[in-house]
């Protein structure tokens, strides 16, 4: 099977072009080629796809084989690929996700792709849709007891479940022993994805994420997306947002006008090669 690994900001993916490639069991080749030691070794996989209602298709599935509704990072590398490929010559394309068609545009440099600002859509705060089990409509700043610790969560969907948390030194926490606790939380039926998150200044965030299914990467696009209208909801910070991850930076924005969220950063490929299966 011929791939391709990209990273965006070092979260990084095997990606499979489904147009020239059949893969049969996607979640069993997803957990293969993930594995750091004995496959490729990425965060995940990503199969690229037509779509009858936009111009590709992305499916995503985690390390552990679970699939994904939306990936902020991996749909900017989707973007890069198709366009780097010569599968499309346009622009501004659109890609049909499990969370909905995505709207995005490149912006290239030399024929390819350096840059791809996302529409991800409207955020969902609503707990029953999110989901996660609440006795108020919304979670914002609301205490969860993890482990004899009292955190203070904001619940937000990007087409995927998030839980914010703001705290004073995301550097030295432990995310390996606390990040597994919140992602299998009894109130979480979805299991979830965590933001560890610090407020740098009223347009600056720095951030740390365990990704459900895939433990801690080095950034998490639509985590950097809930992140920024947690940080609004919060009041900790307003109008455009540029968020520090462990592989590099997203700009954010939350516009107030239509609701959107819009998501801007890089997109880049590692390498290319085939592997027996
Ligand atoms: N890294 C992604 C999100 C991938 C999916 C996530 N782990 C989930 O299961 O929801 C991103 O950049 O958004």
């Amino acid at each position: 099977m011929k791939f391709t690994k990209m990273q965006g900001i070092g979260n990084d993916y095997v990606y499979v072009n489904c147009f020239e490639e059949k893969v049969e069991d996607p979640a069993a080749l997803a957990k293969f080629v993930s594995d750091r030691h004995f496959g490729i070794g990425s965060d995940g996989l990503i199969l690229i796809k037509p779509s009858k209602n936009a111009d590709f298709t992305m499916d995503m599935y985690n390390a552990d084989g679970s699939q994904g509704e939306m990936c902020g990072n991996g749909i900017r590398c989707v973007a890069k690929y198709v366009y780097d490929k010569g599968l499309t010559d346009q622009q501004q394309i659109s890609i049909e996700t499990l969370a909905g068609i995505k709207y995005l545009d490149l912006t290239v440099e030399d024929g390819k792709v350096v840059l791809v600002r996302v529409d991800m859509g409207e955020p969902e705060l609503i707990a029953e849709k999110i989901p996660v089990i609440a006795d108020s409509e919304k979670v914002i700043d609301a205490p969860i007891e993890i482990d004899g610790t009292t955190y203070h969560m904001t619940c937000v969907s990007m087409g995927n479940p998030h839980c914010v948390v703001f705290m004073d030194d995301v550097e030295n926490f432990e995310i390996e022993k606390t990040g597994p606790l919140f992602e299998n939380y009894k109130d979480f039926p979805k299991r979830i994805n965590t933001e560890f998150v610090k407020v740098i200044d009223e347009h600056t965030l720095q951030m740390r994420v365990w990704e459900r299914g895939s433990g801690e990467t080095l950034a998490c696009g639509t985590g950097a997306c809930a992140t920024a209208v947690a940080a609004v909801l919060n009041g900790h910070c307003n109008g455009e947002i540029l968020i520090h991850l462990l592989g590099g930076d997203l700009k954010i924005e939350w516009d107030k006008e239509t609701n959107h969220v819009f998501m801007t950063g890089p997109a880049a490929i590692s390498f290319e090669g085939e592997i027996n299966l």
